[in-house]
């Protein structure tokens, strides 16, 4: 018997999913775009077994939906999905970034044997699509599923069972709850990652050394701020009321730190640093948590030709098997920064071994 596998939105993440599933025993991937080209995007790619531009071709027989499409898209496909028969049985999912909504929107929709069980895989990138779709995004990552107390027991268990695929860590919250904690380890974070970019870029308008200084502490920080407008519109306006509160938090925050320099407080500004450091030092390992599945290492490299050759060739020989790398910043008479990354933990530890060995300074 085949399982029938709908992802309606094959972007970023719905493409991601529909790489964890496809190609799997006795699994169908049909994916759903909205527009021609969106589709011939995903049929280019060939992340999915079948791509349409057909909504009720999609939802047909499928036994499992997965809605991958911006926020503010949820409620109306879940609508549009309601009034068509669907295979009895079916469990409607999505991956939305807030859940309070469209869980309630899901509970209202009664249709006989169909279910609806809200989902947010914690991981993700800034940049969108189909074309950054990736098998492993969700490798390691926590997944949270939000289901009503309507939804059977083993209902859930067969979301939570096709889930195993994507190699995540299923974790069950209260949709509000998620949108509160999710508002203040992902959503805020953006806010003040954009706020802080235009900031300086308001500074560059007068004097574009600015830009030309900013460097590793800049980037870490702000490398979310270049994540698509539309979906983060949307995110951010489903979340409003948790994120209001969130902001004046985050200003009484910034306000400590204009009172502790008026104040020449030294001894405060260590405090609020080391108590930082503790709570970050406890996050979950990156590489058993939420955001990376990747295992980084970074090293020095002299900007001369044939180095990023060397580096490859020097793993390659080594049968380490390198997931990709990149040069974070190649200025001239000035030492870049290369990202290599690794699948297995045990891969990155090897290459930081042997590239020590043949001098290199490398940074985890
Ligand atoms: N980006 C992340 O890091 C991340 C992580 C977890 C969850 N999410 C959630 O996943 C969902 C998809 O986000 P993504 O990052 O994959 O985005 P994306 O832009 O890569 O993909 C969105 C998909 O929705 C389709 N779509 C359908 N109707 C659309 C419309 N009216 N406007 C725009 N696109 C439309 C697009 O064709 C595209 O395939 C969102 O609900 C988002 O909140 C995102
Ligand atoms: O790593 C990133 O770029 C992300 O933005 C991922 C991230 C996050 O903020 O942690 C973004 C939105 C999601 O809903 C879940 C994960």
């Amino acid at each position: 018997m085949t399982i029938k596998i709908a992802i309606f939105g094959v972007g970023l993440i719905g493409g991601s999913l529909a790489l964890s599933f496809k190609g799997k025993p006795g699994i169908t991937v049909v994916g759903h775009s909205h527009s021609a080209e969106a589709l011939q995007q995903v049929k280019d790619r060939g992340v999915v077994d079948i791509a349409t531009l057909s909504f009720e071709e999609a939802a047909a027989d499928a036994d499992f939906i997965f809605l991958c499409v911006p926020v503010s898209q949820l409620e109306p496909y879940l609508h549009r999905l309601s009034s068509l028969k669907l295979k009895p049985g079916c469990i409607i999912t999505d991956v939305g970034s807030t859940k309070a909504t469209v869980a309630a929107c899901g509970e209202a929709i009664t249709l006989p044997e169909v279910y609806f069980i809200g989902g947010h895989p914690m991981a993700g990138s800034e940049r969108s699509g189909v074309a950054a779709a990736s098998t492993f995004l969700f490798e390691n990552a926590y997944y949270v599923l939000t289901p009503s107390s309507k939804v059977p027991k083993e209902v859930y268990k067969r979301l939570e069972d096709l889930l195993v695929y994507t190699k995540a860590h299923i974790v069950r919250v209260e949709p509000e709850l998620h949108d509160e904690i999710v508002g203040a380890i992902s959503h805020l974070p953006h806010i003040i990652a954009v706020a802080l970019v235009n900031q300086v870029c308001d500074y560059n308008d007068k004097n574009s050394l600015y830009r030309q200084l900013a460097a590793g502490g800049f980037r870490d920080i702000t490398r979310i701020a270049s994540s698509d407008p539309v979906i983060w519109r949307d995110i951010l306006l489903s979340n409003r009321e948790v994120l209001l509160e969130l902001l004046k938090d985050w200003k009484n925050h910034m306000d400590e730190f204009l009172e502790m320099l008026m104040n020449d407080d030294g001894t405060g500004i260590v405090e609020a640093f080391d108590k930082a450091n503790r709570f970050r030092s406890e996050l979950p390992e990156r590489r058993k948590g939420a955001i990376s599945s990747l295992y980084d290492l970074y090293l020095d490299v002299p900007d001369t030709p044939g180095v990023i050759g060397h580096i490859a060739t020097e793993l390659g020989i080594r049968q380490i098997n390198l997931s990709n790398m990149q040069i974070i910043e190649s200025r001239e008479d000035v030492p870049g920064v290369m990202r290599l990354s690794f699948r297995q933990e045990g891969e990155m530890e090897r290459a930081k071994e042997h590239l020590l060995t043949l001098g290199y300074t490398v940074y985890l």
